[in-house]
């Protein structure tokens, strides 16, 4: 039988997951690839893979799309790696350069501008100064490991997660395992049982992972990031796809 394809988000809020489909013979089943967020939802859409922790945006993208697990990279108020970084007040901001890597959080960013804090920037998409602009009040959405340490070096830096929180008091999804066509039950009972080992065993991670002055990374993997994908999230996740639906583009 051919080997499922499994795409996985390649940062370190996934290592978790990473740990527990290599540590167990769960790896032997399957053909896994380690993309950024932006690919893994490609790859879904391409069907170049059957399974992908993808960002829930892309599943507008997807005619069929089935979870396949109760696990995600989801956050229940600040997530501590997804921001809008800039130089001025919110309500200033001009221009939004968004995040290439990105798919939920661009989305997300989208979807508080309009309906949270209500104005209506310019958004600037594959910007080629993306992160460095000169003009003050141009922002930038960043996602992932290239925030780490970022938060204390801008005058503001919205936590999205923390944002959306305060906007719907609900906590919130920026990826889940989804698959793109229906997936035995017996596997999917397998993976994620080598997930839910990952999570169990984050000390033993730990021990793998280089360590950070300027980021908490043990912090960040057991508090921030909240793997369990509850029904909360599950609502927030079908409201969060409305709001998306309703920007109209
Ligand atoms: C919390 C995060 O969640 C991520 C955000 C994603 C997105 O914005 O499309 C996709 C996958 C997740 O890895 C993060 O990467 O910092």
């Amino acid at each position: 039988m051919k080997k499922i394809r499994i795409s996985a988000v390649s940062y370190t809020n996934t290592k978790p997951f990473i740990y527990g489909i290599k540590t167990t013979d769960f790896v032997n089943n399957i053909d896994l690839s380690l993309d950024i967020p932006a690919d893994c939802a490609q790859k879904l859409i391409d069907d170049k893979a059957d399974i992908g922790l993808i960002p829930v945006a892309a599943t507008l993208n997807l005619p069929e799309w089935h979870i396949v697990s109760d696990y995600c990279i989801g956050a229940n108020g600040a997530v501590a790696s997804v921001f809008i970084f800039s130089n001025c007040e919110i309500c200033d901001v001009r221009r939004i350069q968004l995040d290439p890597q990105s798919r939920s959080s661009n989305n997300l960013a989208r979807v508080l501008l309009k309906n949270f804090w209500k104005i209506d920037p310019e958004l600037i998409t594959d910007a080629e100064d993306y992160t460095n602009s000169s003009d003050p009040n141009t922002a930038f959405v960043q996602i992932g490991d290239r925030t780490f340490g970022k938060a204390e070096q801008y005058p503001y830096a919205y936590d999205l997660a923390e944002e959306w929180q305060t906007f719907t008091g609900l906590p919130f999804v920026f990826a889940a395992w989804i698959s793109n066509k229906p997936i035995p039950s017996d596997f999917i009972e397998e993976f994620n049982t080598a997930l839910k080992f990952g999570l169990d065993n984050r000390q033993k991670l730990f021990e793998e992972l280089p360590h950070r002055d300027d980021f908490d990374v043990e912090d960040y993997l057991l508090n921030k990031i909240d793997y369990d994908l509850t029904d909360k999230k599950r609502e927030a996740l079908y409201l969060f796809l409305k709001y998306i639906k309703d920007l109209g583009v």
